[in-house]
């Protein structure tokens, strides 16, 4: 099955799926800036906290090749100013940040290097943006497989076990294959995926719109089910575990994802169901000792109050669409599924802090 690429660069050209037209209309749309890059992932055409990484540094890559630069001290600034701007695209996902950190890193050692030409440093710097998606990937890979035998191991023996994901966290969310919606397709691909249920994810529509999207791609058994159905599906069907996304891990292992997770965390609690988090290290922020430091993201008023550019709720009624919530550490019972293993939350900063931030 081939799988379903949100993002694509080919010869230096970069293209995304436009997510506001799927699941109806497959368009992909050229980035050709890093301000048409911005624009893309404020207006979430391109959207999940890894996608959105990416595809910030793939278009910095793009502006840099089509420019001269007179010297190294322009480009080396032109460099560190656009990435700023790309971090401002949408405040809570890490990963843009953390990546900006990576590459400025990178850049200054080439910038430092008096051995390392002007047009070397432009090569060099697009190169370290196409490893990035690939790496991308790579840990997606690695990260399903540790998921997928953490969550049989703790299924009392089943050999096929039902599962519920909230958002979208698979090829559409990352450079390709996903993270809790990775572990579920490993799952499918031992044979081992009875069901996945997927809520819809309102506003935005992410698991509707999305998930359902990636779902029917590869013929998965799967479940639209609204997001006030959860507590329900629980208590009526077998939930083996709850898997979602995050877009920034704190250092003690809150995590911020989709508005709608950390209710979702209060109901496993409830029925005992395991609940995990799936991202990859490039997802967690060791400067932030807690989740009560993560910023929120509000989304405008009419995502919320329109559905396919129709007005539902009454004009003039006053709205509060955050596009996140943060879900407290100890709710999160199955663990942090990441690329090098999976964590208990209180075990994060110990196990892959490498900043000896804390
Ligand atoms: C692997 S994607 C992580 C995360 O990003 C999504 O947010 P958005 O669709 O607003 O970008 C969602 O919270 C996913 O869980």
């Amino acid at each position: 099955m081939k799988q379903l690429q949100s993002i694509k660069w080919e010869d230096g050209k970069l293209t995304i799926i436009d997510q506001l037209l799927l699941p109806l209309e497959t368009n992909y749309i050229q980035i050709t800036s890093v301000e048409e890059g911005w624009d893309t992932i404020h207006k979430m055409q391109v959207r999940g906290a890894p996608a959105i990484a990416i595809v910030g540094c793939l278009s910095l890559a793009v502006e840099l090749s089509k420019k001269e630069y007179q010297d190294k001290e322009e480009l080396f600034g032109t460099i560190c100013t656009k990435l700023d701007y790309l971090v401002t695209a949408r405040p809570t996902a890490v990963n843009m940040k953390n990546a900006v950190v990576e590459l400025k890193k990178y850049v200054l050692k080439l910038h430092t290097d008096s051995k390392v030409s002007t047009q070397d440093m432009v090569t060099r710097t697009c190169g370290w943006c196409e490893r990035f998606l690939e790496n991308d990937i790579d840990n997606n890979k690695k990260l399903s497989d540790f998921g997928a035998k953490s969550v049989l191991a703790a299924a009392d023996g089943v050999d096929k076990v039902c599962l519920l994901t909230h958002c979208n966290t698979g090829s559409l969310a990352t450079a390709g294959y996903g993270t809790a919606l990775g572990v579920v397709r490993s799952l499918h691909s031992a044979g081992k995926l009875e069901h996945i249920y997927c809520t819809e994810t309102r506003p935005y529509n992410q698991g509707s719109r999305l998930t359902t999207y990636e779902i029917m791609c590869e013929i998965m058994p799967g479940t639209l089910v609204c997001d006030s159905t959860v507590a329900a599906l629980m208590a009526h069907k077998k939930i083996h575990a709850v898997l979602v996304g995050a877009d920034r891990v704190a250092a003690n292992g809150d995590t911020a994802n989709k508005i709608g997770t950390y209710q979702l965390a209060v109901v496993a609690k409830h029925f005992s169901v395991p609940f995990y988090v799936c991202a990859p290290t490039t997802s967690i922020d060791f400067t932030l000792p807690a989740g009560c430091h993560i910023p929120i993201e509000e989304r405008p008023n009419d995502e919320m109050t329109c559905v396919a550019g129709k007005r539902l709720a009454c004009p003039g009624i006053s709205c509060w669409n955050p596009a996140f919530d943060v879900t407290p550490a100890d709710l999160i019972t199955g663990g942090v599924v990441t690329e090098v293993g999976v964590f208990k939350p209180s075990e994060l900063i110990q196990k892959l802090n490498t900043n000896d931030t804390f």
